[in-house]
């Protein structure tokens, strides 16, 4: 039965508190468009599996997500030892839900950013004796991953504000892979200048890349889209430079998952072929990434780790085998895109560009101002 409802009523991840306890609630993105399954999630391993498994995905979603698997797992502590466990017990039990968390992807640097953040969250709970019960760290834990929630739904709206003004009325568009609401506790990072530009009045028309082999693009871009009315249309990713060439498309919007110094930005595989397109078509490449997904510490992309994952992906799809048995695969998750590539980096910070060293270098310094 085909079960079309509205996008804006599917949360990517949330919190829950039943009667069975407490639950880490999120929409099964790999049975999305056709089938709505909402999870609840009462262990870190099922969190942790979930982000592996791609049940949810996305740089800021998967921040977020890994977030509340480490204030779940001091809940699930809290519940299970009440007040019998020490606190010195507790945060090494939560240093260890950090590691099983901080296994499940190598890329998305959010994930890294978020589950320090909540570690950090504890220790200065534990260093300034804000807590003496475990009852109130795990309190504390809730409160700090719900705030990382918010702020990730705070940082899509100006991304989505500063992003709009490449965005005029009449524009063809073209996307890669899903940086939408699916990837984000917010309206999405490359999409919500899309949002935004249509919140404006301006009518847009989007390309969407299927975004093979997880067709995040196809599942999950097109339906987003679909049901926020944005006219679209789908394609296989090798017809992208065809459309470059015949489409009048006038900019190409993606997301990132981590961002090097010098610009160089790690996407969904198939970012680097659209970008050399875009180039090449003198089309603009605009990447949109809360500041989280900047790494400093990487000088460049070529330092960036990227996910392998496994053949099958690519050999079958749904189940159904499409390839030979025993041929030898090759499955990277994402791909690098050298900045020179890429004509802004579009952040909740604003807008990078050119020399992206100098201006992510900037960016970093009034943050912290
Ligand atoms: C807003 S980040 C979205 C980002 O994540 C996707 O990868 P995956 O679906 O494997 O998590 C892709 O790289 C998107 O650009």
């Amino acid at each position: 039965m085909k079960s079309q409802i509205q996008c804006q009523q599917v949360r990517t991840v949330w919190w829950e508190e039943d009667e069975q306890g407490v639950a880490v609630c999120l929409v099964d993105q790999s049975r999305l468009p056709l089938q709505v399954n909402v999870l609840r999630l009462r262990h870190e391993h099922e969190v942790a599996e979930a982000i592996v498994s791609l049940k949810v995905r996305g740089a800021p979603a998967i921040g977020v997500t890994a977030a509340l698997g480490m204030a779940l797992a001091a809940q699930r502590l809290w519940r299970e030892q009440g007040e019998r466990m020490l606190l010195h017990e507790a945060y090494a039990a939560l240093g260890e839900a950090k590691r099983l968390l901080g296994t499940t992807r190598p890329t998305a640097v959010n994930l890294f950013w978020a589950l320090e953040r909540m570690q950090d969250c504890a220790r200065r709970a534990s260093d300034e004796l804000q807590v003496k019960t475990l009852r109130q760290l795990a309190q504390l834990l809730q409160l700090e991953a719900l705030q990382i929630a918010a702020e990730d739904a705070a940082s899509c709206k100006r991304m989505g504000e500063l992003g709009a003004q490449f965005i005029q009325d009449g524009d063809t568009l073209l996307t890669h892979c899903n940086a939408g609401a699916l990837a984000t506790s917010g309206m999405g990072s490359g999409l919500a200048p899309i949002y935004i530009a249509q919140q404006q009045g301006k009518h847009v028309h989007v390309f969407v890349d299927e975004t093979r082999p997880v067709l995040q693009g196809a599942r999950l871009t097109a339906w987003e889209l679909q049901q926020a009315g944005v006219p679209l249309t789908l394609i296989t990713d090798n017809m992208a430079g065809h459309f470059m060439r015949h489409g009048g498309i006038k900019a190409v919007f993606v997301g990132a998952d981590r961002i090097a110094a010098n610009g160089d930005v790690a996407n969904k595989i198939g970012t680097y072929s659209v970008a050399v397109l875009a180039h090449a078509h003198h089309i603009p490449f605009y990447v949109v990434a809360p500041f989280s997904t900047v790494d400093l510490t990487l000088a460049s992309g070529e330092l960036i780790p990227i996910e392998q994952r496994n053949a099958e992906e690519v050999t079958s799809i749904r189940g159904e085998r499409v390839a030979p048995w025993d041929v030898t695969v090759a499955n990277p998750a994402f791909d690098v895109t050298p900045h020179e590539y890429i004509t802004a980096l579009i952040t909740d910070c604003g807008v990078a560009r050119a020399p992206f060293t100098t201006s992510l270098g900037e960016m970093m310094s009034s943050k912290s101002e």
